[in-house]
């Protein structure tokens, strides 16, 4: 008899993973990769959707395969969920091509359309008041203003606007269907509303047609079924349930099964309730999250004021610089990137494609504090610093924006590639002075997805699927003595940089 299993899929800046999990146990049967290309200079970053599809098609092929050699016995796919990088514009013709390659969520060149979008609405307080977020260049609406003005053939051409998810859950099941949680990074969601806004929408720079746009689908119902054409492409047979995903960001927090539950004796008059962990995501883009049972809003725009996939908030502060800087650091200095050194006084601020956290689009990059004595092993050392140092920055600003009380002891799970370098998680300790979790289950992206459509078929809540599962469960690191000194030398250098890095020209 064959084996039923469910699929979590994440789509996310570098490749896809695919993971094949028994729904019932949590056991990870299976996990394929493939990897993806991202184009462009000068601020532009692009992928072809196409790309994301067949490199779906592969990483299936991959975890299929395996399952098989592993279990000695077929595998039947019953349930599929698909959580993508958040953001990116992908725009579709009448049949569904793409017009042209994805503007990807940290893409910058549409600083300037976020600058004047944020003025045509009032200002930064009258968005996050409808959507919860200012809408800063990694923000889709800001892609679409982009795209307008620069390639108005393109926008002219295109008959469907989607994300990364959802272009690819469309691809499996034949339905344009969205969540709010993916949906609340686009900048034409209002979470207030819980639907799409006119307003925005209407405005002059974005002229978008909501029927473009994909329907927004509860978390807990199926998107449809798998198409025939769709299980051929990823090998398994058809009928299987589509769930309706989400982004990368949510799906981690669903498969650390958070969930924005206050507390029984925490009502209104106390705020949002405590924070039980909040989550550090180390991959492409460096981002830190919690669950609240408040909306965020920051008109500051560090902490994006996201909806969650289980009915909560996902309150965000997410850095464009985070494991390739680091990375290209250790590259220069052909130096493993575990090899840092203690010592010496070097700042650096790793801005090298920008920066969304702080929202300095167009900075660069810059190093200080440079001795004839200093090592590359403290110029390395430096890079995870400065990159650790915005993500704390915006836990620190979570609590103030959503009432919810951050405790000086809340663990910090770290989670993506980077979860996995101990320079990354001595960083994190030695700069937070927090308990760190490492939670055991890698790619809790996908494994948050395979919750997803696991509890299409059980009925419970995914974050309860996923704590059945135990993904979160891992070692705990003891809280070490803040590192106040690195920590003083970052802020000053941001103060003072700051004017050299803001201006346009
Ligand atoms: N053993 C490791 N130690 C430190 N970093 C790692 C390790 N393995 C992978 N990484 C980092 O993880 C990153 C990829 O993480 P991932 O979460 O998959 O990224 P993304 O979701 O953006 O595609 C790479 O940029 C790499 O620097
Ligand atoms: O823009 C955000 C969050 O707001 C990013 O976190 C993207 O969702 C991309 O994620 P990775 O590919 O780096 O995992």
């Amino acid at each position: 008899m064959a084996r039923v299993l469910v699929a979590g899929v994440d789509s996310s800046t570098q490749s896809t993973k695919v993971v094949l999990v028994d729904p019932e146990s949590g056991e990870l049967v299976a996990l394929g990769r493939a990897s993806h290309t991202v184009s462009g200079h000068d601020g532009a970053r692009e992928s072809d959707p196409e790309q994301w599809w067949s490199a779906l098609s592969t990483a299936f092929h991959q975890a299929l395969d395996q399952a098989r050699e592993r279990t000695g016995a077929e595998c039947a796919v019953s349930a599929v969920s698909v959580a993508g990088q958040q953001h990116g514009l992908v725009t579709l013709d009448a049949d569904g091509r793409p017009v042209r390659p994805a503007i990807l969520w940290n893409d910058v060149r549409s600083a300037e359309d976020a600058e004047k979008l944020t003025d045509d609405l009032g200002g930064a307080q009258a968005w996050t008041e409808r959507t919860g977020t200012v809408p800063v260049a990694s923000i889709t609406a800001t892609k679409w203003a982009w795209l307008r003005r620069n390639e108005p053939a393109s926008a002219s051409a295109t008959a469907a606007v989607r994300l990364p998810h959802d272009f690819l859950t469309e691809r499996l099941c034949g339905n344009g269907v969205t969540d709010r949680g993916d949906a609340s990074g686009s900048g034409w969601y209002s979470t207030a509303q819980e639907s799409y806004d006119p307003t925005i929408l209407e405005l002059p720079r974005l002229q978008l047609d909501p029927a473009l746009l994909p329907r927004v689908a509860p978390h807990d119902v199926a998107a449809g079924e798998i198409t025939r054409e769709a299980a051929q492409h990823l090998g398994i047979a058809h009928g299987a349930l589509v769930g309706a995903g989400t982004g990368d960001n949510m799906a981690a927090a669903l498969g650390l099964g958070l969930e924005s539950v206050p507390p029984a004796h925490e009502t209104a008059a106390t705020g949002g309730g405590s924070a039980h962990a909040a989550v550090f995501s180390l991959g492409t883009s460096g981002t830190v999250f919690t669950s609240t049972a408040q909306r965020a809003q920051d008109p500051t725009g560090m902490v994006a004021g996201f909806a969650d996939a289980s009915g909560g908030w996902l309150p965000l502060g997410c850095t464009l610089n985070c494991t390739q800087a680091v990375d290209t650091v250790a590259s220069w200095l052909g130096r493993d990137r575990e090899a840092v050194e203690e010592g010496g006084e070097v700042v650096m601020l790793p801005f090298f494609d920008g920066e969304r956290t702080p929202n300095l689009p167009l900075a660069s990059g810059l190093v200080s504090g440079l001795r004839h004595a200093t090592t590359p092993g403290q110029i390395l050392r430096a890079a995870y610093e400065g990159a650790v140092h915005s993500l704390l920055a915006a836990l620190e600003r979570i609590g103030p924006v959503t009432g919810t009380e951050i405790a000086a002891d809340l663990p910090l799970l770290v989670t993506g590639g980077g979860a996995q370098g101990r320079a990354w998680v001595e960083t994190i300790r030695r700069l937070s002075g927090r308990p760190v979790v490492l939670p055991r289950a890698g790619e809790l992206v996908a494994v948050g997805a395979a919750a997803q459509a696991a509890s299409l078929l059980s009925k419970e809540s995914a974050p309860a699927v996923a704590r059945r599962w135990g993904a979160a469960d891992g070692p705990t690191l003891d809280p070490v003595t803040r590192d106040e000194a690195t920590l003083r030398r970052l802020d000053l250098a941001l103060e003072r940089a700051n004017p050299m890095l803001a201006p346009r020209s």
